[in-house]
Parts: structure tokens; sequence; C-alpha cells
């Protein structure tokens, strides 16, 4: 075999091309991982660099980690000429990578190959590539982020058959899958794999998103705490979503100094049912990160809208007056189940205080003081809930709430609830 060689150019536009060769067919060796892992560490010092471009050379990306080196291993039982500088790379180096990284692969690109470009952001392949994760057949397990990326692009029933077939796939049934973002002639590989490189930066394409949703109850000083922890440990690319429905993100990101990566992703109970998604961007929320929550919306299926912020957003903002009015109606000494029932027979699924019951009252309680913190002068403030809580009831989630909750039973009216009013 030649010596292992790697080139990396930079273009006026800040796109690095990285190529590696290792004919005959770009062999992964140690050699390899360890010079790409040099490339890769200078690309990200650069200051001229802003995207990198991954690429083989002879019109191959690769066939995957060096046989050789498994033969070796069988013979001698030495597993450490299994170097760990290939996890190294693909999770460290280039996944936490903080510049985005396009993988144009063509011809070949099996095991540690596929793994490579996976490691990568986004992926362009030329016609009739090869994708495959021959592992099994070799009797190891595909390794790196081969058991990692495939579920979460192509779903977890067509990585398994992948991985336990070790069948490969071309290029066109990838881009169907969504491995692949696109397949293009070989001749526009690199010239495609740098604009979409480019697209990134500018954010008319997305990342590969990471993201963390925090989900606690609404206390202020908690989420605080949360946000400040976050930030240290997540990259700049990373979104930084709360679930809150009501309080404002600029008091939850008062104590970050990553006010561009924070956003609202308010998802709706029972979130794997309701397809609706706030997204509540602040005035620094980077346009970059709203695009990728709008993009993972989109992928798991929901219905994404953008709203402002402000103490309860778009949606609380309006149901707020709504439960506000059946509590001041039930103050005037209305019924409460007469009250539901008008509006299931308006055409609500749920009346609001069977909503009340359902999302539990410490959830109202600590929303309600949002509220009135918020909007001091047009709240109004009900005892009711209170004093359900001091007689101990708490809605569906003890059984005890404005009806009563029995396991096969549909929820009936508790009759005590309307000598309190
Ligand atoms: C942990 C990691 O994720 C583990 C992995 O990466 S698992 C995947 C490892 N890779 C593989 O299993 C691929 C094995 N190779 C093949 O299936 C086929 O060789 C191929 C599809 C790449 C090419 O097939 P074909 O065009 O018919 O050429 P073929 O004659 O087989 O190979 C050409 C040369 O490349 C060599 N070669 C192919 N794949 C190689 C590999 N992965 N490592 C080292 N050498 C390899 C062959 O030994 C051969 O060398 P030679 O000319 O000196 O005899």
């Amino acid at each position: 075999m030649a010596e292992p060689k790697f080139t990396m150019d930079v273009g006026n536009d800040g796109v690095a091309i990285i190529k590696f060769s290792n004919p005959p067919v770009n062999a992964l060796s140690i050699q390899i991982f360890a010079g790409l892992k040099e490339k890769w560490n200078e690309a990200a010092k650069r200051n001229d660099v802003k995207a990198i471009v991954l690429t083989g050379s002879g019109g191959k990306f690769s066939g995957g980690f060096d046989i050789n080196v498994f033969e070796k291993v069988h013979k001698t039982n030495d597993v450490t000429l299994l170097h760990d500088i290939s996890i190294d790379l693909m999770t460290n180096v280039m996944e936490d990578g903080k510049k985005p990284a396009v993988a144009a692969v063509e011809g070949l690109c099996l095991g540690g190959g596929f793994k490579l470009a996976l490691a990568c952001h986004a992926h362009i392949a030329a016609p009739r590539t090869q994708l495959r994760l021959p592992d099994l057949r070799l009797g190891v397990l595909p390794g790196y982020v081969g058991t990692k990326h495939p579920p979460r692009l192509i779903g977890l029933s067509k990585s398994v058959e992948m991985m336990m077939t070790s069948k490969p796939i071309m290029s066109e049934e990838g881009e169907n899958l969504g491995i692949i973002d696109v397949v293009v002639l070989s001749t526009e590989l690199l010239k495609v794999a740098r604009q979409w490189a480019l697209d990134i930066i500018e954010s008319r394409k997305p990342w590969d998103v990471d993201m963390v949703i925090e989900a606690v109850i609404e206390n202020i000083p908690l989420k605080q705490q949360i946000f400040t922890d976050l930030e240290k440990v997540c990259p700049p690319h990373c979104i930084l979503a709360s679930n809150t429905s009501t309080i404002d993100l600029n008091i939850i990101g008062q104590k970050t100094r990553s006010q561009d990566q924070i956003i609202g992703a308010h998802f709706f109970s029972p979130a794997h049912v309701m397809p609706l998604l706030e997204i509540m961007r602040m005035k620094k929320t980077s346009v970059k990160i709203i695009l990728d929550l709008m993009a993972v919306g989109k992928t798991i299926k929901k219905v994404p809208v953008i709203v402002g912020n402000c103490t309860g957003f778009s949606t609380n903002r309006t149901f707020f007056p709504y439960t506000q009015s059946a509590h001041f109606l039930a103050n005037l000494r209305a019924d409460v189940y007469r009250i539901d029932a008008l509006i299931t027979s308006f055409g609500l699924p749920i009346g609001p205080f069977q909503i009340q019951d359902l999302a539990g009252y410490k959830v109202a309680v600590v929303v309600g003081k949002e509220y009135r913190s918020a909007f001091f002068d047009r709240v109004f403030t009900s005892k009711l809930l209170d004093l359900l809580i001091k007689r101990e009831q708490n809605g569906k989630n003890n059984g005890k709430g404005y009806y009563i909750y029995k396991k096969g039973e549909k929820p009936k009216p508790d009759p005590t609830v309307l000598l309190i009013i």
C-alpha cells in the first residue's frame, strides 16, 4: 500500500477541503485517523477557516477500517492495535467541533468510512455510492457513531437492518431515507458540498442539531441555575430551549451570556399527542437557533409556530384570561360543572375546570403567581384553588379535583366542591 496522504486547501470563501488518500480504497489506518485529527484541529484553530468539507481521493471515499489490522488483532490478540484515536476523532474532534463539516462521498463509503461521513453535519453523495455497515460480517459491532447516527437519520428498523445484514444501500436510497442530504453528479460533488457548508454558516441550512430542553416546574431560580449550568457544558451552536409555558425567557436567561442560544420550545400536554409546538424567540435569539428548532419541530412532525417573548407567550396569554373568566364566574357563585358543560357544548373538548384537574393545581398556582407579578393590575385572584389544595385535592393526579377520578370510570363531579364555592 502507498503512504497515506492528507491535504487541506482553504478557499477565499473560508471553506477548507480536507482530502485523504490511502490507495487502493482509502482504508482507515491509524495514520489516517491521526492525520485527519491533525488537519481538523488545524482547521478548528485557523481564523480563515469557517467550515470544512471532508472527502477521499481517487473516486472513493473509504473502504472502511483497515481490515489488515483486524487480521493482526485476531492473530496476536493485541487489542492495543485498535487505537482509540478513531473514537476521539469522530466524537470529540469532529462532532463537538465548532465549525460545520460536510462529507462529500463517492464510490465506497463503508464501515468506518461511513461513520466518518456521519460524524460530519451534512452528507453529499455522488450517484451509486455504496453505503454500508459490514462490521458484523467481520465479527465486530458497528462502532464509533455507527449505532448513534443511523437510527436518528433513518429510523431504528432500517438502521438495524443495515447493521444486522451488512447489506449495502446506494446513495439514491440513502437520499430517500434521509441519511444523504443530496445526490449530485460526481463532477459537482465538491462544488455542492462547499456551497452546502457556506449555507450552514449563513443559516440557510441547519446543522445536525444539538439541543437541550429544560422541562422542570415553573420555578425561576431553578430554571436560571439550569441554564447557567447548561451554558458551561453545551457547545455554542446548541439550542438551549425551555419548555416553559409562561415565564419570560429574558428572566430565565438573565444569568447567562448565551442569550443568543436561548429559545422557548413549548410542547402542549399531552406532548406525544398535541401537534402544536410554540417556539418563543427573544430579541437576542439567533436566526440559526430559530431555524434549527423549526427543523427539529418539523422532523418530529409537530406544527412549529414562532411567537414573540412575554409572560405567557401567545397561547397562555389567550388561555389565561379564559381560565380567569371561569374563576371569576365561579366566585360569583356560578356552578363550575355548568360552566364546563356549556364550554363542551360550545365545541371545546373539555371545560376550564376539568383542564385544571388534568394539569394539576400546583402548575396553576405557580403560573398564576407569574401572571400576578407581570400583569398585577389586571389579574383576578381566586381563593378556590388554595381551598381545594387545603382539602388535599390536586386534580386528576391524586384522583380528587373538581371531579372524582376512578380507574376505568368517567370523571364524576364532586358535589362537595360546590359547598366551598
Ligand atoms: C470499527 C469500524 O467501523 C470497522 C469497519 O470499518 S468494518 C468495514 C471494513 N471494511 C470492509 O469490510 C470492506 C472490505 N472490502 C471490500 O468489501 C471490497 O474490497 C471492496 C468493496 C472495498 C472493494 O472491492 P473490489 O473493488 O472488488 O476490490 P478488492 O480486490 O476486493 O480490493 C482492492 C484492494 O483493496 C484492499 N482492501 C479493500 N478493502 C480494504 C480495507 N477495508 N482495508 C484494507 N484493504 C482493503 C483489498 O485487500 C485489495 O487489495 P489488493 O489489491 O492488495 O489485493
